[in-house]
């Protein structure tokens, strides 16, 4: 059986990602492409590089050219993204890769993104504990953002065996400029970023601060409180993201390790690398795989981990994809069978 798939801001970053993944997935048929300003225009005019699917006509994002499908994809800006879910068929799936459905907490979602919260629907990282049950069978799924993938995926093991101190957790990551979106804005201009690095979000109020600590605090069973910084890498994609946090009285880098290893070792996508081998974005850029390390700092004692990903494919729209596959009963890394592009 194929599935008939509407992908929604298809001329963007993370719509052509996903369209990207689904021209090389076997079940499925791309159906309506749909965006806003270039709706009337050709695919193969805004994404060059999706040859199968040039001829394909932009539609307007609506809720009718959306209907008849299967699967519908949804890669449009927050509020935008839930403003057309509310008007989708309950018996569609609907992944949705922007932040409107993933906080559980209206106040977080409030204070954060200043607008009303559109509600929570099952949290699209299957890695973590229980969650692929929870997607299993899924109507609507919630994309993570492409910062909590990496980190949730660099720090679930420590947590998830109580091995760290739940309020002592301080995050640096650095990111490529692709996760801004592909609309024009002065901070992102090529004399702007290129050759050289700059923080941003700085103070703890990057909007992805509540949904890493939604995400820890669920693994734990307790309250998290973390210190998160991006910064901006001169690269177009991925994320490379360092954590650490104080070890809990008594853990031993052994403990760790083991952790690390028995939770990853059947995973698919996230890999704890070998002693001394360290993540890189250019091992993963291009995949659906994220890379993990770690070492104790015996000195500061806390355990640092190092993680890294495309934000743009497991970062989202390859997590989407995989996410969709679990929902449907497929195979889940069918369409996702894709090596990074190092160097
Ligand atoms: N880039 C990334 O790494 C990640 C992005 N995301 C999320 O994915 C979503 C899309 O991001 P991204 O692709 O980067 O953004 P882009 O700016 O690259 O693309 C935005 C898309 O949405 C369409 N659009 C803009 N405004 C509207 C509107 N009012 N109604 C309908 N469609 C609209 C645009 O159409 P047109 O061009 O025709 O105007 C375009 O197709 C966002 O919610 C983002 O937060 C999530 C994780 C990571
Ligand atoms: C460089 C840059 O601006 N990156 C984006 C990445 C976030 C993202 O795209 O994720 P959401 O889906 O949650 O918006 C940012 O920090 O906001």
């Amino acid at each position: 059986m194929s599935y008939s798939i509407a992908v929604s801001g298809a001329s963007g970053y993370a719509g052509g990602e996903v369209l990207r993944l689904l021209a090389g997935h076997p079940e499925v048929e791309v159906g309506a492409v749909t965006a806003h300003s270039s709706a009337g225009e050709l695919l193969g005019s805004v994404q060059p590089h999706l040859h199968p699917l040039a001829e394909k006509t932009i539609l307007e994002t609506t809720a009718e050219n959306l209907a008849g499908h299967d699967v519908v994809f949804l890669a449009l800006p927050h509020g935008a993204s839930g403003e057309i879910a509310a008007q989708l068929a309950d018996d569609v799936l609907v992944i949705d890769a922007a932040a409107d459905h993933r906080l559980e907490s209206a106040g977080a979602w409030e204070a954060f993104y200043g607008s009303e919260h559109q509600g929570t629907w099952p949290y699209g990282l299957p890695e973590l504990p229980g969650q692929r049950e929870r997607l299993a069978g899924a109507r609507r799924i919630a994309v993570p953002g492409c910062y909590p993938t990496t980190i949730l995926l660099g720090l679930a093991p420590a947590f998830a065996a109580g091995l760290v101190e739940p309020t002592d957790v301080v995050i640096v990551a650095a990111t490529g400029t692709s996760g801004a979106g592909k609309s024009l804005r002065p901070h992102l201009l090529g004399s702007e970023t290129m050759g050289g690095m700059s923080p941003y979000g700085v103070g703890g109020i990057h909007r992805h601060t509540p949904e890493i600590e939604q995400g820890l605090g669920g693994i734990a069973g307790t309250e998290v409180q973390i210190s998160f910084t991006p910064t901006l890498a001169p690269m177009a994609r991925g994320i490379l993201a360092t954590s650490t946090a104080r070890l809990a009285e008594g853990t031993t880098a052994g403990q760790l390790r083991e952790a690390y290893a028995a939770r990853y070792e059947a995973e698919p996508f996230v890999h704890l690398l070998p002693e001394g081998q360290w993540p890189a974005t250019k091992h993963v850029v291009g995949s659906n795989h994220v890379t993990v390390q770690l070492a104790v700092d015996e000195r500061a004692g806390r355990v640092i981990v190092v993680s890294a990903s495309d934000n743009l494919t497991k970062g989202t729209a390859g997590g989407a994809v995989q996410s969709m596959n679990i929902a449907l009963g497929l195979e889940e890394t069918t369409g996702l069978n894709l090596l990074g592009v190092s160097p």
